[in-house]
């Protein structure tokens, strides 16, 4: 018999996350922009999306998720990204701060070391894989500022003491954004003395919280495309304080053994 598209191998679904994510935005995009007929993007969240690969890597059965740079799967299995010509997903991208208005008069020193945080890739993936390898996200942390002291130097440069002083952060659980965001928490705690909380929210509450006042920060904006969206809606209420990481990038991802190479190929 004729061998089984790969559209009717993956039942003509992309595993998704959650459906707030701006990368669901662009795989939808995908769809309109590659005219994928029939096909289904399903919502759930960053780990339902990694189990469901976890398991279809395990069966060697094919998977097309919506995948990430810098993410832990990469080092774990061996995946591709589809070519995607069409640029559904945008090109590279950078992970920016962004700040409520007011953080600077409020709190000048946790402002600075914000502004001044910026780290790489490779840094980001050391922090996801030691959570991926079961350290709790707060201990991946601080055990990586404790060994990168030279650099976390760099970020805090002369800012003075809080003596306790509460802060909130703002994010989405995403594999990187729980690695950064405990990385800064941990920074903020350890070296200004602030009592820093991390709240878990969905992308659209995370933006309109900065926006809101009621969250000071957030190091979890994907910019300029996935996040454009909730950048267009908030960019007047909050302060972009730029890039943390470069180099990042998003799209449909296949585990290297299935036969299929770009997005275009899925409408065969
Ligand atoms: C999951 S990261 C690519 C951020 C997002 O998609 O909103």
């Amino acid at each position: 018999g004729n061998a089984k598209s790969v559209a009717e191998q993956v039942n003509r679904q992309l595993i998704g996350i959650d459906p707030g994510a701006g990368i669901m935005k662009s795989a939808n995009k995908a769809i309109a922009d590659y005219d994928l007929k029939d096909w289904k993007l399903v919502e759930g969240s960053g780990a339902a999306m990694t189990a469901a690969l976890d398991k279809a890597i395990r069966e060697k059965k094919p998977i097309i998720v919506t995948g990430w740079t810098p993410h832990w799967m990469f080092a774990k299995y061996d995946l591709k990204y589809l070519e995607d010509p069409k640029q559904s997903f945008g090109g590279e991208e950078q992970i920016h701060t962004v700040v409520r208005k007011g953080l600077k008069a409020d709190h000048p020193d946790a402002y600075a070391v914000l502004d001044r945080f910026e780290w790489s890739t490779d840094d980001m993936a050391a922090v996801m894989g030691a959570i991926q390898e079961g350290k709790k996200p707060e201990q991946a942390a601080q055990e990586w500022v404790g060994a990168h002291a030279s650099q976390v130097d760099q970020w805090v440069g002369d800012a003075g003491k809080a003596d306790g002083k509460a802060l909130k952060l703002g994010y989405v659980a995403w594999d990187s954004e729980i690695a950064s965001t405990n990385v800064v928490k941990a920074v903020l705690e350890s070296r200004l003395g602030y009592k820093v909380t991390a709240l878990q929210v969905e992308a659209g509450p995370m933006w309109a919280g900065i926006a809101g006042g009621d969250t000071d920060a957030m190091v979890a904006a994907w910019l300029p495309t996935t996040h454009e969206e909730y950048f267009n809606k908030y960019k007047d209420k909050v302060e972009d304080l730029g890039p943390n990481l470069k180099g990042t990038k998003t799209g449909l991802v296949v585990p290297a053994y299935m036969d299929i190479g770009s997005i275009e190929d899925l409408n065969k």
